[in-house]
Protein backbone atom coordinates (compact mmCIF):
# COMPACT_ATOMS: atom_id res chain seq x y z
CA UNK A 1 0.00 0.00 0.00
CA UNK A 2 0.78 3.44 -0.76
CA UNK A 3 1.20 6.80 1.92
CA UNK A 4 -0.91 9.32 0.86
CA UNK A 5 1.53 12.53 1.43
CA UNK A 6 -0.73 15.18 1.41
CA UNK A 7 2.24 17.86 1.17
CA UNK A 8 2.16 21.73 3.14
CA UNK A 9 2.39 23.93 -0.10
CA UNK A 10 5.25 26.08 2.20
CA UNK A 11 7.85 24.45 4.48
CA UNK A 12 10.71 26.96 5.82
CA UNK A 13 14.22 27.08 5.26
CA UNK A 14 16.96 26.73 7.71
CA UNK A 15 16.33 30.50 8.28
CA UNK A 16 13.17 29.25 9.56
CA UNK A 17 11.48 31.41 6.61
CA UNK A 18 8.34 29.87 4.71
CA UNK A 19 9.36 28.63 1.22
CA UNK A 20 7.68 26.64 -1.17
CA UNK A 21 8.10 22.93 -1.46
CA UNK A 22 6.24 22.05 -4.69
CA UNK A 23 2.80 21.83 -5.35
CA UNK A 24 2.73 18.01 -5.33
CA UNK A 25 0.14 15.90 -3.63
CA UNK A 26 2.36 12.86 -2.96
CA UNK A 27 5.74 12.33 -1.94
CA UNK A 28 8.28 12.28 -4.80
CA UNK A 29 10.27 9.44 -3.47
CA UNK A 30 7.24 7.13 -4.94
CA UNK A 31 8.68 8.48 -8.55
CA UNK A 32 11.61 6.42 -8.89
CA UNK A 33 9.85 2.91 -8.88
CA UNK A 34 6.75 4.02 -11.16
CA UNK A 35 8.78 5.89 -13.65
CA UNK A 36 10.19 2.51 -14.36
CA UNK A 37 7.33 1.11 -14.90
CA UNK A 38 5.51 3.93 -17.34
CA UNK A 39 9.08 3.90 -19.57
CA UNK A 40 8.21 0.58 -20.42
CA UNK A 41 4.92 1.50 -22.45
CA UNK A 42 6.59 4.27 -25.48
CA UNK A 43 4.90 6.52 -28.09
CA UNK A 44 4.09 10.06 -28.66
CA UNK A 45 5.29 13.44 -27.37
CA UNK A 46 4.30 15.85 -24.99
CA UNK A 47 5.76 18.95 -26.45
CA UNK A 48 6.04 22.67 -24.79
CA UNK A 49 6.83 25.73 -27.00
CA UNK A 50 7.04 28.64 -24.55
CA UNK A 51 6.52 31.68 -26.14
CA UNK A 52 7.84 35.45 -25.53
CA UNK A 53 4.49 36.62 -24.72
CA UNK A 54 4.43 34.89 -21.75
CA UNK A 55 2.23 31.93 -23.25
CA UNK A 56 2.90 28.73 -23.44
CA UNK A 57 1.61 25.68 -25.90
CA UNK A 58 1.53 22.02 -24.36
CA UNK A 59 0.68 19.61 -27.03
CA UNK A 60 -0.66 16.26 -26.53
CA UNK A 61 1.06 14.75 -29.43
CA UNK A 62 0.46 10.92 -30.51
CA UNK A 63 -2.08 11.43 -33.27
CA UNK A 64 -1.87 7.66 -34.69
CA UNK A 65 -3.95 6.85 -31.03
CA UNK A 66 -6.04 9.95 -31.01
CA UNK A 67 -3.80 11.69 -28.63
CA UNK A 68 -3.72 8.81 -26.07
CA UNK A 69 -1.63 9.16 -23.36
CA UNK A 70 1.48 6.42 -23.31
CA UNK A 71 4.05 5.78 -20.46
CA UNK A 72 6.77 7.93 -21.50
CA UNK A 73 3.87 10.84 -22.51
CA UNK A 74 3.14 10.53 -18.85
CA UNK A 75 6.94 10.84 -17.81
CA UNK A 76 6.89 13.47 -20.61
CA UNK A 77 4.17 15.28 -19.10
CA UNK A 78 5.71 15.76 -15.97
CA UNK A 79 8.55 16.68 -16.65
CA UNK A 80 6.52 19.58 -18.96
CA UNK A 81 4.64 20.48 -15.99
CA UNK A 82 8.22 20.93 -13.91
CA UNK A 83 9.39 23.08 -17.01
CA UNK A 84 6.43 25.35 -16.28
CA UNK A 85 6.86 25.86 -12.25
CA UNK A 86 10.44 27.34 -12.90
CA UNK A 87 8.88 29.33 -15.96
CA UNK A 88 9.38 33.08 -14.08
CA UNK A 89 8.18 35.14 -17.17
CA UNK A 90 4.75 33.03 -17.40
CA UNK A 91 1.88 34.58 -18.00
CA UNK A 92 -0.56 31.65 -19.59
CA UNK A 93 -0.71 28.22 -20.84
CA UNK A 94 -2.92 26.58 -24.09
CA UNK A 95 -2.87 22.85 -23.53
CA UNK A 96 -4.22 21.30 -26.52
CA UNK A 97 -3.66 18.16 -29.26
CA UNK A 98 -2.11 17.33 -32.17
CA UNK A 99 -4.11 16.67 -35.32
CA UNK A 100 -7.37 18.59 -34.72
CA UNK A 101 -8.09 16.02 -31.63
CA UNK A 102 -8.03 16.54 -27.79
CA UNK A 103 -6.91 13.41 -26.43
CA UNK A 104 -8.61 9.85 -26.16
CA UNK A 105 -7.12 8.68 -22.33
CA UNK A 106 -4.56 7.04 -21.56
CA UNK A 107 -3.19 4.21 -24.48
CA UNK A 108 -5.39 1.18 -23.95
CA UNK A 109 -2.73 -1.25 -24.88
CA UNK A 110 -0.43 0.16 -22.05
CA UNK A 111 -3.99 0.22 -19.92
CA UNK A 112 -4.12 -3.84 -20.74
CA UNK A 113 -0.24 -4.35 -19.64
CA UNK A 114 -1.06 -2.79 -16.55
CA UNK A 115 -4.34 -3.86 -15.55
CA UNK A 116 -3.23 -5.24 -12.23
CA UNK A 117 -4.27 -3.10 -8.89
CA UNK A 118 -0.57 -2.48 -7.95
CA UNK A 119 0.11 -0.98 -11.07
CA UNK A 120 -3.43 1.26 -11.41
CA UNK A 121 -2.47 2.65 -8.19
CA UNK A 122 0.74 3.75 -9.51
CA UNK A 123 -0.23 5.44 -12.39
CA UNK A 124 -3.03 6.36 -11.04
CA UNK A 125 -0.85 8.80 -8.05
CA UNK A 126 1.48 9.80 -10.92
CA UNK A 127 -1.22 11.48 -13.08
CA UNK A 128 -3.18 12.79 -10.11
CA UNK A 129 0.72 14.24 -8.51
CA UNK A 130 0.95 15.81 -12.56
CA UNK A 131 -2.31 17.03 -13.12
CA UNK A 132 -3.12 18.64 -9.92
CA UNK A 133 0.71 20.20 -10.43
CA UNK A 134 -0.36 21.51 -14.09
CA UNK A 135 -3.68 23.13 -12.23
CA UNK A 136 -1.83 24.66 -9.43
CA UNK A 137 0.69 26.33 -11.94
CA UNK A 138 1.25 30.32 -11.33
CA UNK A 139 -0.30 30.57 -15.21
CA UNK A 140 -3.77 31.55 -16.79
CA UNK A 141 -4.48 27.62 -18.44
CA UNK A 142 -7.12 26.74 -20.88
CA UNK A 143 -7.24 23.53 -22.37
CA UNK A 144 -8.49 24.28 -26.25
CA UNK A 145 -10.95 20.78 -26.95
CA UNK A 146 -11.00 20.16 -30.84
CA UNK A 147 -12.47 16.28 -31.83
CA UNK A 148 -12.84 14.44 -28.41
CA UNK A 149 -11.63 14.70 -25.00
CA UNK A 150 -12.26 11.01 -23.91
CA UNK A 151 -11.50 9.69 -20.44
CA UNK A 152 -8.25 10.61 -18.84
CA UNK A 153 -8.20 13.33 -22.01
CA UNK A 154 -11.85 14.59 -20.28
CA UNK A 155 -9.72 14.57 -17.02
CA UNK A 156 -7.22 16.50 -18.39
CA UNK A 157 -9.25 19.18 -18.70
CA UNK A 158 -10.45 19.94 -15.59
CA UNK A 159 -6.73 20.68 -14.42
CA UNK A 160 -6.90 24.01 -16.49
CA UNK A 161 -8.66 26.64 -15.18
CA UNK A 162 -10.59 27.37 -18.29
CA UNK A 163 -11.93 25.18 -21.28
CA UNK A 164 -12.54 26.19 -24.78
CA UNK A 165 -14.32 24.37 -27.18
CA UNK A 166 -14.89 24.01 -31.31
CA UNK A 167 -18.12 23.83 -32.69
CA UNK A 168 -18.17 20.09 -33.39
CA UNK A 169 -15.90 19.11 -30.26
CA UNK A 170 -16.83 16.53 -27.20
CA UNK A 171 -15.77 15.72 -24.06
CA UNK A 172 -16.78 12.78 -22.47
CA UNK A 173 -16.32 11.32 -19.31
CA UNK A 174 -16.41 7.72 -20.71
CA UNK A 175 -14.99 5.91 -17.36
CA UNK A 176 -17.84 4.19 -17.05
CA UNK A 177 -18.48 2.24 -20.29
CA UNK A 178 -14.60 0.89 -19.16
CA UNK A 179 -15.74 0.09 -15.79
CA UNK A 180 -14.28 2.82 -14.02
CA UNK A 181 -13.93 6.12 -12.36
CA UNK A 182 -11.89 8.42 -13.04
CA UNK A 183 -8.66 8.19 -11.37
CA UNK A 184 -6.34 10.99 -12.80
CA UNK A 185 -8.62 13.57 -10.28
CA UNK A 186 -10.82 14.32 -12.65
CA UNK A 187 -14.28 13.92 -10.68
CA UNK A 188 -12.83 16.00 -7.21
CA UNK A 189 -11.76 18.54 -10.31
CA UNK A 190 -15.10 18.22 -11.96
CA UNK A 191 -17.81 18.37 -8.95
CA UNK A 192 -15.65 22.00 -8.29
CA UNK A 193 -16.56 22.61 -11.95
CA UNK A 194 -19.93 22.05 -12.70
CA UNK A 195 -21.77 21.16 -8.86
CA UNK A 196 -21.96 17.62 -7.45
CA UNK A 197 -25.29 17.15 -9.32
CA UNK A 198 -23.43 18.52 -12.32
CA UNK A 199 -20.61 16.13 -12.04
CA UNK A 200 -22.68 12.60 -10.61
CA UNK A 201 -24.63 13.32 -14.30
CA UNK A 202 -21.60 13.74 -16.51
CA UNK A 203 -20.26 10.51 -14.88
CA UNK A 204 -23.25 8.18 -14.00
CA UNK A 205 -24.46 8.49 -18.19
CA UNK A 206 -21.36 9.11 -19.53
CA UNK A 207 -22.67 11.96 -21.17
CA UNK A 208 -21.26 13.47 -24.52
CA UNK A 209 -20.97 17.44 -23.53
CA UNK A 210 -21.53 18.84 -27.07
CA UNK A 211 -19.81 22.64 -26.97
CA UNK A 212 -23.25 24.36 -26.09
CA UNK A 213 -24.49 21.99 -23.35
CA UNK A 214 -20.53 22.22 -21.82
CA UNK A 215 -21.61 26.07 -22.17
CA UNK A 216 -24.35 26.19 -20.48
CA UNK A 217 -23.46 23.74 -17.67
CA UNK A 218 -20.55 25.67 -17.05
CA UNK A 219 -17.43 22.88 -18.16
CA UNK A 220 -16.92 25.44 -21.50
CA UNK A 221 -16.16 28.88 -21.39
CA UNK A 222 -16.23 29.42 -24.85
CA UNK A 223 -16.38 28.91 -28.57
CA UNK A 224 -13.41 28.95 -31.16
CA UNK A 225 -13.94 28.46 -34.50
CA UNK A 226 -12.12 25.26 -36.07
CA UNK A 227 -9.62 25.35 -39.07
CA UNK A 228 -5.83 24.56 -39.54
CA UNK A 229 -4.18 26.50 -36.69
CA UNK A 230 -7.09 28.89 -36.26
CA UNK A 231 -8.87 27.65 -33.10
CA UNK A 232 -5.32 27.77 -31.70
CA UNK A 233 -4.92 31.78 -32.82
CA UNK A 234 -8.38 32.13 -31.47
CA UNK A 235 -7.84 30.63 -28.09
CA UNK A 236 -4.65 32.57 -27.75
CA UNK A 237 -6.24 35.63 -28.57
CA UNK A 238 -9.13 34.59 -26.19
CA UNK A 239 -5.90 34.06 -23.28
CA UNK A 240 -4.45 37.28 -24.04
CA UNK A 241 -7.15 39.17 -22.42
CA UNK A 242 -6.52 37.72 -19.00
CA UNK A 243 -2.66 37.85 -18.91
CA UNK A 244 -1.89 41.49 -20.78
CA UNK A 245 0.00 42.68 -17.95
CA UNK A 246 3.50 41.74 -15.94
CA UNK A 247 3.96 38.36 -15.22
CA UNK A 248 4.50 38.96 -11.66
CA UNK A 249 0.71 40.73 -11.44
CA UNK A 250 -0.49 38.13 -13.57
CA UNK A 251 1.26 35.07 -11.67
CA UNK A 252 -0.23 37.30 -8.47
CA UNK A 253 -3.42 36.69 -9.88
CA UNK A 254 -2.88 32.88 -10.31
CA UNK A 255 -2.10 32.02 -6.94
CA UNK A 256 -4.91 34.38 -4.71
CA UNK A 257 -7.73 32.22 -6.84
CA UNK A 258 -6.00 29.07 -6.39
CA UNK A 259 -5.75 29.74 -2.69
CA UNK A 260 -9.10 30.89 -2.69
CA UNK A 261 -10.49 27.73 -4.62
CA UNK A 262 -8.52 25.00 -2.57
CA UNK A 263 -8.09 25.99 1.02
CA UNK A 264 -10.16 26.65 3.97
CA UNK A 265 -11.07 30.71 4.02
CA UNK A 266 -8.66 32.03 7.11
CA UNK A 267 -5.77 29.72 5.52
CA UNK A 268 -6.57 31.09 2.12
CA UNK A 269 -6.62 34.82 3.75
CA UNK A 270 -3.30 34.67 4.98
CA UNK A 271 -2.15 33.21 1.89
CA UNK A 272 -3.70 36.30 0.17
CA UNK A 273 -1.72 38.80 2.13
CA UNK A 274 1.24 36.93 1.62
CA UNK A 275 0.77 37.37 -2.03
CA UNK A 276 -0.45 40.85 -1.65
CA UNK A 277 3.00 41.40 -0.11
CA UNK A 278 4.32 40.08 -3.20
CA UNK A 279 3.30 42.92 -5.73
CA UNK A 280 2.46 46.07 -3.13
CA UNK A 281 5.18 48.65 -3.75
CA UNK A 282 6.23 46.64 -7.07
CA UNK A 283 7.29 48.20 -10.42
CA UNK A 284 3.86 47.99 -11.78
CA UNK A 285 2.65 49.20 -8.47
CA UNK A 286 4.71 52.23 -8.21
CA UNK A 287 4.50 52.57 -12.15
CA UNK A 288 0.70 52.94 -11.67
CA UNK A 289 0.47 54.85 -8.74
CA UNK A 290 2.75 57.23 -10.89
CA UNK A 291 0.75 57.30 -13.88
CA UNK A 292 -1.94 58.59 -11.61
CA UNK A 293 -4.30 55.55 -13.82
CA UNK A 294 -8.19 56.55 -13.69
CA UNK A 295 -10.46 53.99 -14.41
CA UNK A 296 -13.18 55.30 -16.53
C1 LIG B 1 -7.94 7.15 -17.42
C2 LIG B 1 -8.94 6.23 -18.04
C3 LIG B 1 -8.92 6.21 -19.55
O1 LIG B 1 -8.51 7.16 -20.15
S1 LIG B 1 -9.45 4.80 -20.30
C4 LIG B 1 -9.33 5.17 -22.00
C5 LIG B 1 -10.57 5.85 -22.47
N1 LIG B 1 -10.51 6.04 -23.91
C6 LIG B 1 -11.06 5.22 -24.78
O2 LIG B 1 -11.63 4.21 -24.44
C7 LIG B 1 -10.91 5.62 -26.23
C8 LIG B 1 -11.24 4.49 -27.17
N2 LIG B 1 -11.21 4.97 -28.53
C9 LIG B 1 -12.30 5.41 -29.16
O3 LIG B 1 -13.40 5.47 -28.62
C10 LIG B 1 -12.12 5.85 -30.59
O4 LIG B 1 -10.87 5.36 -31.06
C11 LIG B 1 -12.14 7.40 -30.76
C12 LIG B 1 -11.16 8.11 -29.83
C13 LIG B 1 -13.59 7.90 -30.50
C14 LIG B 1 -11.76 7.76 -32.20
O5 LIG B 1 -12.58 7.06 -33.09
P1 LIG B 1 -12.27 7.13 -34.67
O6 LIG B 1 -12.20 8.56 -35.07
O7 LIG B 1 -13.25 6.24 -35.34
O8 LIG B 1 -10.81 6.57 -34.81
P2 LIG B 1 -10.27 5.09 -34.52
O9 LIG B 1 -11.11 4.41 -33.50
O10 LIG B 1 -10.06 4.41 -35.80
O11 LIG B 1 -8.88 5.46 -33.81
C15 LIG B 1 -7.71 5.72 -34.56
C16 LIG B 1 -6.63 4.87 -33.96
O12 LIG B 1 -6.40 5.38 -32.64
C17 LIG B 1 -6.43 4.27 -31.75
N3 LIG B 1 -6.87 4.75 -30.42
C18 LIG B 1 -7.86 5.58 -30.15
N4 LIG B 1 -7.96 5.79 -28.83
C19 LIG B 1 -6.98 5.04 -28.26
C20 LIG B 1 -6.56 4.82 -26.90
N5 LIG B 1 -7.15 5.43 -25.86
N6 LIG B 1 -5.53 3.99 -26.71
C21 LIG B 1 -4.89 3.39 -27.73
N7 LIG B 1 -5.26 3.56 -29.03
C22 LIG B 1 -6.29 4.37 -29.26
C23 LIG B 1 -7.40 3.30 -32.35
O13 LIG B 1 -7.22 2.02 -31.83
C24 LIG B 1 -7.02 3.42 -33.80
O14 LIG B 1 -5.85 2.67 -34.01
P3 LIG B 1 -5.72 1.66 -35.29
O15 LIG B 1 -5.84 2.57 -36.48
O16 LIG B 1 -6.86 0.71 -35.16
O17 LIG B 1 -4.37 1.04 -35.12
Amino acid sequence: SYKLHYRSTISHNALGKPHHRGMAVYSSELWDEIRGKLSMFPGGSVNLVKQESGIAVLTVNNPDRMNAFSGTMMLELQDRVSQLENWKEGKGLIVHGAGGTFCSGSDLNAVRAISNPQDGMKMCMFMQDTLTRLLRLPLISVALVEGRALGGGAELTTACDFRLMTPSSEIQFVHKHMGLVPGWGGAARLVRIVGSQGALKLLAAALKVDSALAERIGLSDGVVATGAGTALAEAEHWLGDFTRGPAPVIQAIKKVALSGRERPLEDALRKEKEVFGTVWGGSANLEALARKSKHK
